[in-house]
C-alpha cells in the first residue's frame, strides 16, 4: 500500500471518526481501513473526548486489536444492535453495493452490517467501481466439507473459482473455521441476480455481496473528501 492511499485512507477514517457520539456502540469492521478507524477511535476515547463507547468487532484479530489500544469490546450477545459500524470495502458501485472480504472477514462482517442502525463504509477512491465485479473477485465463504460441490456449482454460473490460500500453501482459515473461494465473475450487470443465485446453497455460508447495507460511503480522494449517502 503507498504512503497516499494510508494517507487518503486516514482522512476517511477520521472521517467516520467524527460521526461516533459518546455513549454509542460502535461496529468494528475489519481491514487496513478499519484498523485506521479503530486507531483513530481509541486515541479519542484515550483522550476523553468520547465516553462510554462499546465496540463489537467482525473479526478476531480487530478484536485483539481494539482491546490492545484500551477499547472497551463486547459481543453481540451483549450488544445485538449497534449504533453505527464503521467498515471498510474492496469495490463500491454507484448504487453503494459493495464487494467485501478481501480479508475473509466477510461473514461477520455481515452480521453486524445487518445489526446496526447506520453503516458507514470507508475507502479510498480506488474501490469506487462503475460494476462490481470490475477489479475484484468475488469472496465466497464455504464449509470445508463442501469445497468440491460449491465451486462446481459457482462455476456452472459462470465464475473462474478459486480456493484462497495463503503463502504456506494452506486454505484461509476464516473466523467460523470456514475457507474463502474468490470467484472472479467479471463485471456484474446485475449484482442483486449473482447474490440470489449464491443463496439457499448448502455449505455455501455466505458471499460478498453487500446490497443495500450501505447508509453512507465516506470517499477519501487527493482533491478531498466526499460523502456519499444511499441513493
Ligand atoms: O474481509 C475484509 C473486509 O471486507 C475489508 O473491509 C475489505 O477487504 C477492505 O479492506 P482494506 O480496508 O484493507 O482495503
Amino acid at each position: 500500500m503507498s504512503e497516499e492511499q494510508t494517507r487518503l485512507k486516514q482522512l476517511a477514517a477520521d472521517a467516520a471518526v467524527d460521526e461516533v457520539r459518546s455513549g454509542m456502540v460502535v461496529g468494528l469492521g475489519y481491514g487496513s481501513t478499519a484498523l485506521l478507524f479503530v486507531r483513530s477511535l481509541a486515541k479519542k476515547v484515550a483522550a476523553g473526548e468520547l465516553q462510554g463507547i462499546t465496540g463489537v468487532a467482525c473479526a478476531l484479530a480487530m478484536e485483539t486489536e481494539a482491546r490492545s489500544l484500551g477499547l472497551n469490546v463486547s459481543s453481540l450477545d451483549q450488544h445485538p444492535v449497534m449504533d453505527l459500524t464503521v467498515d471498510g470495502a474492496d469495490e463500491v458501485d454507484p448504487a453503494l453495493n459493495l464487494i467485501k472480504g478481501g480479508g475473509g472477514a466477510l461473514l461477520r462482517e455481515k452480521v453486524v452490517a445487518q445489526a446496526s442502525r447506520r453503516e458507514i463504509i470507508i475507502v479510498d477512491e480506488s474501490k469506487l467501481s462503475e460494476h462490481l465485479g470490475d477489479k475484484w473477485a468475488l469472496p465466497v465463504e464455504v464449509v470445508p466439507f463442501a469445497l468440491r460441490p460449491v465451486s462446481e456449482y459457482v462455476t456452472s454460473l459462470g465464475a473462474e473459482v478459486k480456493l484462497r490460500l495463503l503463502e504456506d500453501g494452506k486454505p484461509l482459515v476464516t473466523d467460523q473455521g470456514n475457507w474463502i473461494i474468490d470467484c472472479n465473475f467479471g463485471p456484474m450487470a446485475d449484482p442483486g441476480t449473482v447474490a440470489r443465485s449464491l443463496e439457499g446453497r448448502a455449505g455455501l455460508v455466505e458471499h460478498g455481496l453487500f446490497l443495500g447495507l450501505a447508509s453512507e460511503v465516506i470517499v477519501a480522494a487527493s482533491d478531498g473528501v466526499r460523502r456519499i449517502p444511499r441513493p
